[in-house]
């Protein structure tokens, strides 16, 4: 029987980049798969190649899915690497002192608070900026926050805890960083806007406001590397190249890419050292990444769902998804925002089309496609707004919304597959008490468009939603392809 991974067995002739020190200088919230191998490899090569204190803090939101295996294996946990001509394994060593934020929200106060730490990084996913769709603040009002808002009590919430760690902080006067590597547009200035909404819905006083204006910098970022859920294969896998059973073993593709803002107020390790490009084209970069890649990933998922494929590859195998997808990217997406200097498009999306086609990933469409009715609204409103204000239809960014629907808020009579149930989304209920007496297509469509889902300028173009109402039906009377063949026209 193979060994279960510790520190005194572990394959460290495996390490990636470096161990780190027992000091810790990063807290990280949010320790799922992508941070474990993304942000986590990134420090390690950096710690590699300049050193510095930066072992990571980190803490799990709710469940102790990670941190329990991590703490039983002395932090340790391996990457496994996937590409085309097989799987390779590595080590990675650089949490400490592991938690979980929602039975210690008091432990992350005090880590943000502590002058040791000088970044905080966030993958909290969209549904941890606890964002109004409508307005994209802070959502002040909802059920999550107005308890922590108007009680003293230590907060629940990401930002709540952000926003109370910097408060304490003031006493240390001492900068920081808070850095989000989610799939959000503008994510540092969305962070920054939603830590600031709380301090003001808090009633924090103006030396705290000062300070988390002068001395705590939100760098915008792009972070990129399809990472998916682990399974029992790649447990298996890392057992066979690496001779230990790691029980939270991270699976990824090759490719990984991070754009920032070089706007540190406390430092930073060598990212640049490790790969990391420091530009101030951070947003021309997001532009690419969160429509080329993620754009196309919610149709590729949405479409891959109506059609019983359960994975990415096994969608975009499918020529009408490749269609619709290539199609979206031409005439959708490319148009609505200016390439970052020197950036060549067509490799790009050759890159794309081989990361998607990797039989290995196995990234399940139902992944991709939870929380859409978050996700969309970083995908679609602004791309689609573009053309419909100079009287164009993005018709592939309406079959995307049409595709959504049909999975998540299905039109009464219709049964969007077995797939469709696994699609996780926090407004499930409300869309369909939305939806709820709807008797046509159209009024269907209108109830969701209309009902506070999306913002209010796409709400207004009706254009639009009369195009995603026309879609839908083609949808669920006729399948994909016909609804591909539509849009393409
Ligand atoms: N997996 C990828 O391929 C990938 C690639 C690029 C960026 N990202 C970004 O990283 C995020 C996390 O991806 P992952 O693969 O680690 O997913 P995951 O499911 O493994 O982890 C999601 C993390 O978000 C936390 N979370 C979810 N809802 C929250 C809430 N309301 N408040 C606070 N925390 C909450 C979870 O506890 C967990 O730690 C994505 O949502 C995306 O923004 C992921
Ligand atoms: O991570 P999400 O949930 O925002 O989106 C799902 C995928 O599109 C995403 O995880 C991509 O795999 C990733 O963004 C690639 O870098």
């Amino acid at each position: 029987m193979t060994a279960a991974l510790n520190r005194s067995n572990a394959p460290f002739d495996a390490l990636v980049g470096a161990s780190a020190p027992d000091r810790t200088g990063i807290v990280h919230l949010g320790l799922g798969n992508f941070h474990r191998a993304h942000a986590a490899v990134y420090t390690a090569q950096a710690m590699a190649a300049a050193g510095g204190d930066w072992g990571i803090r980190g803490f799990a939101n709710s469940s102790d899915r990670v941190v329990a295996p991590l703490r039983a294996q002395d932090n340790l946990y391996s990457i496994l690497q996937l590409t085309e001509s097989g799987a390779q394994a590595g080590l990675i060593d650089v949490h400490r002192n592991l938690g979980i934020a929602s039975a210690d929200p008091d432990a992350v106060v005090s880590a943000i608070a502590d002058p040791a730490h000088r970044i905080v990084t966030l993958t909290v996913s969209e549904a941890g900026y606890t964002r109004d769709a409508v307005t994209g603040r802070l959502a002040v009002d909802s059920p999550a926050l107005t308890a922590e808002l108007k009680s003293a009590e230590t907060p629940r919430s990401t930002i709540g805890m952000i926003a109370r760690g910097l408060t304490r902080r003031v006493e240390s006067g001492e900068p920081m960083t808070v850095l989000s590597c989610d799939n959000l547009q503008s994510a540092g200035e969305v962070t920054r806007a939603a830590v600031t909404d709380y301090l003001d819905a808090a009633g924090a006083s103006q030396d705290v406001v000062d300070f988390v204006q002068k001395s705590v910098s939100f760098p915008n970022a792009m972070v990129d590397r399809i990472v998916p859920k682990t399974t029992a294969s790649h447990t298996a896998a890392v057992a066979g190249l690496l001779g230990v059973e790691d029980q939270a073993p991270v699976p990824a593709e090759d490719f990984t890419m991070w754009v920032l803002e070089d706007d540190f107020a406390a430092g930073r390790p060598a990212w640049d050292q490790a790969g990391a490009l420091f530009t101030d084209e951070v947003e021309a970069y997001e532009m690419v990444k969160l429509r080329l890649l993620n754009g196309s990933h919610s149709l590729i998922a949405y479409l891959g769902v109506l059609s019983g494929a359960a994975t990415i590859d096994a969608s975009w195998s499918l020529d009408s998804v490749r269609s619709a997808v290539l199609g979206g990217i031409e005439h959708d997406y490319l148009p609505t925002f200016t390439l970052p200097t020197g950036f060549d498009a067509t490799d790009y999306v050759a890159q794309l089309d081989a990361r998607w086609r990797n039989p290995l990933i196995g990234h399940a469409t139902t992944q991709v496609g939870s929380d859409g009715s978050l996700k969309l609204l970083q995908r679609i409103p602004d791309a689609a707004l573009f053309h419909l204000r100079q009287g164009r239809m993005p018709h592939h960014l309406a079959l995307c919304t049409a595709a959504w629907i049909a999975c998540v808020a299905p039109p009464l009579g219709f049964t969007p597959g077995p797939l469709a149930a696994d699609i996780r989304d926090p407004a499930r209920e409300a869309l369909a008490e939305a939806v709820s007496g709807a008797v046509t297509t159209d009024d269907h469509v209108r109830r969701i468009l209309g009902g506070g889902f999306f913002p209010a300028e796409l709400a207004a173009e009706d254009s639009f939603t009369q195009r995603v109402a026309e879609l839908l039906a083609v949808l669920t009377r006729d399948g994909v392809p016909a609804a591909t063949a539509d849009a393409a026209h």
